[in-house]
């Protein structure tokens, strides 16, 4: 029972659970995640939809405004909603589901992106037993972005059961192994996490405001972009407040330095009572090991954070969102941090596609 670590994700390919014309790569084995690839068709589409009793191809007939081929790449605009083919396939048995969630890099972009599949009455919940393909919806909010096939934007888990923590559990484990570094952690539901605006560093810099009307973003370059072409930093005023303008994109960071542990695997899901007025992040998912082997200081989560209708004030420390916890089926054979990760052991940190000022 558990989510499934890398090891077993390794062997639903081997047992064509999981298949795709072109074979998997290791890179794209994570702790706990598959990341997908885009294939070469996307429709672009009026609006968002469910397939309910259809399948996503049958309604794609009735919705499809323009299709066109990725091979080459192409460039996917702000305020429209693209569904492109996902090159991976499931057959999976009776008792494995699976949720999908945009990678961290996709988020931090303010890329809107969700999963569906045939006959899905949910965005991004795979039934146990599915069998079929899988498609991304895609809706750039701020930067137009270049994508290509084989571009990575979202990731899945593989549930085997359901192995969540309840809160007394969680109330151990926080007190045994410290998931987040709070002096005294609210648990209801899930870890509480809040934002922290007392800013960090000399620059006491608060986060990001996303600036419009930019370059493109290449999904899939590394360090390519200067901070300042897309971005404008915040710093503290003193006043612990920051006033959200409607319509804007903001990166910000947790107070709390997050851990988890290489047993469990970690979501991070919106704080309801906040939902109406602004939303907190796109991509929740947190690697088995994130925050761990930083010498116990952890390591921030990013808030990925847009007001609603009308301009909102947040606060320094204020709740905006819950970490909830997954058992693991087994311990993953390497964990987030052991090679080639992004995001370990950060403070406040833009997506990888950006370098910091004067690199
Ligand atoms: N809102 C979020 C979501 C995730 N993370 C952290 C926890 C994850 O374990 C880590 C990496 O997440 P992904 O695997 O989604 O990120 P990428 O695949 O984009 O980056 P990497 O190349 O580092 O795996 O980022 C975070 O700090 N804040």
């Amino acid at each position: 029972m558990g989510i499934l670590p890398a090891q077993a994700i390794g062997e639903l390919a081997a047992a064509a659970v999981l298949t795709a014309d072109q074979p998997l790569t290791a890179d794209q084995i994570q702790p706990a995640s598959l990341d997908l690839r885009l294939g070469s068709s996307v429709a672009r589409v009026r609006a968002s939809f469910l397939p309910g009793a259809r399948s996503v191809a049958q309604r794609l007939e009735q919705l499809a405004l323009h299709r066109f081929n990725l091979a080459s790449g192409a460039v996917l605009e702000t305020g429209c909603v693209y569904i492109a083919e996902i090159q991976e396939r499931l057959a999976l048995p009776a008792r494995l589901s699976a949720a999908a969630n945009p990678k961290s890099s996709t988020g931090r972009l303010d890329v809107f992106t969700r999963v569906i599949t045939d006959q899905g009455d949910e965005f991004d919940a795979i039934d146990a037993g599915y069998h079929g393909p899988l498609y991304a919806e895609i809706s750039p909010r701020t930067f137009p972005i270049l994508v290509r096939t084989g571009s990575r934007l979202s990731q899945i888990r593989f549930r085997d059961g359901q192995s969540r923590l309840s809160d007394a559990e969680l109330a151990a484990l926080q007190k045994d192994l410290t998931l987040v570094d709070a002096a005294a952690a609210s648990i209801q539901d899930g870890v509480a996490v809040s934002v922290d605006l007392a800013g960090f560093g000399e620059q006491r810099l608060v986060g990001y405001r996303a600036k419009r009307f930019t370059g493109l973003v290449d999904v899939d370059r590394v360090g390519a972009y200067a901070i300042s072409d897309f971005w404008e930093p915040l710093h503290a005023d003193g006043s612990g407040a920051l006033v959200l303008d409607p319509g804007q994109f903001y990166i910000l960071a947790s107070k709390e330095a997050v851990n988890v542990p290489p047993d469990y695997a970690a979501e991070m899901v919106p704080f309801d009572p906040l939902v109406g007025e602004f939303r907190v992040h796109y991509a929740g998912f947190f690697d088995p090991g994130f925050g761990n082997g930083t010498g116990g200081t952890g390591a921030r989560a990013v808030l990925e954070v847009r007001s609603r209708d009308v301009p909102f004030i947040i606060e320094d420390g204020q709740i905006v969102g819950r970490l909830v916890y997954e058992r693991m089926a087994e311990r993953p054979a390497s964990l987030y941090g052991d090679a080639g990760s992004n995001y370990q052991g950060q403070t406040l940190k833009l997506s990888k596609h950006f370098r910091a000022q004067g690199t």
